[in-house]
């Protein structure tokens, strides 16, 4: 006999959100806010040889590990994918990334253009990308400063990079200017709920569906 369709189980492929930008665009500002309001949505912690910065909290922000640990965690092929941005060496470990999304979480990732390249190659139709553009250089600038995080050095690094950076634009499903971040939050929000809704992630669609064609229609 047929199930009543309120009775069916509404499963869903887990999708992996991803966010780059130009250091300083405001992604961990961004993640931060959604993952304040967003049920099911879990942030993949990377791993990163760059020194703590006074602001981070290990293993809520960053797992900081030496190089030599780096280098195991990738040659065991522990990590999704792993890049050097800015000097410094990040990856994303693989196994709570599969846990949660076995779980039936979204996970969000805040990773550069090279990392999103190598999951596109792995993952490409669980993946969906968001690049985050600054509203002007000169701001992207301000915003590098007054977070205060890092030295005059390494502010410079990072914008002499930035325009490199934003070439990567065209790679991205979505393009955001993140001039006011509650309308950037708004943005993401909406770009997640309806990439949840994609006919592809509802697995139990056709079983739901079959279901409700069964029931007998209304009499008059
Ligand atoms: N829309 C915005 N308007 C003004 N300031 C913002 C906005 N979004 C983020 N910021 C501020 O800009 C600074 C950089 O933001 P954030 O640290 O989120 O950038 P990021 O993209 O995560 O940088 P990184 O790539 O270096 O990790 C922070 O001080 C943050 O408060
Ligand atoms: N490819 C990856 N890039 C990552 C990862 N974690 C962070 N990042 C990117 O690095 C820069 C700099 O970050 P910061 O915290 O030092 O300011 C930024 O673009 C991040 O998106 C990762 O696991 N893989």
């Amino acid at each position: 006999m047929m199930q009543a369709p309120q009775t069916i189980e509404r499963r869903r492929r887990g999708l992996m959100l991803i966010l780059s930008s130009p250091s300083g665009a405001g992604k961990t500002t961004l993640s931060r806010l959604l993952l304040e309001n967003m049920p099911q949505l879990q942030m993949s912690v990377s791993v990163t040889t760059r020194p703590r910065r006074p602001s981070e909290i290990s293993g809520r922000d960053y797992h900081f590990i030496d190089r030599e640990e780096f280098d195991r965690l990738s040659t065991s092929d522990d990590l999704l994918e792993h890049a050097e941005v800015y000097g410094n060496f990040y990856g994303t470990p693989k196994t709570p990334v599969m846990k949660a999304l076995g779980q039936g979480m979204d996970v969000l990732f805040d990773i550069d253009w090279q990392g999103t390249q190598q999951m596109m190659r792995k993952a490409r139709p669980d993946l969906v990308t968001i690049f985050i553009l600054p509203p002007s250089m000169a701001e992207l600038e301000r915003r590098l400063r007054t977070r205060a995080q890092d030295s005059a050095d390494v502010v410079a690094r990072r914008m002499a990079k930035a325009h490199d950076d934003v070439s990567h634009w065209r790679e991205y499903d979505y393009v955001l200017v993140n001039d006011d971040i509650e309308a950037s939050l708004v943005s993401v929000r909406a770009i997640l709920i309806a990439e949840r809704l994609k006919r592809d992630r509802q697995m139990s669609l056709p079983e739901f569906v079959s279901a409700l064609q069964a029931e007998r229609p209304p009499s008059d």
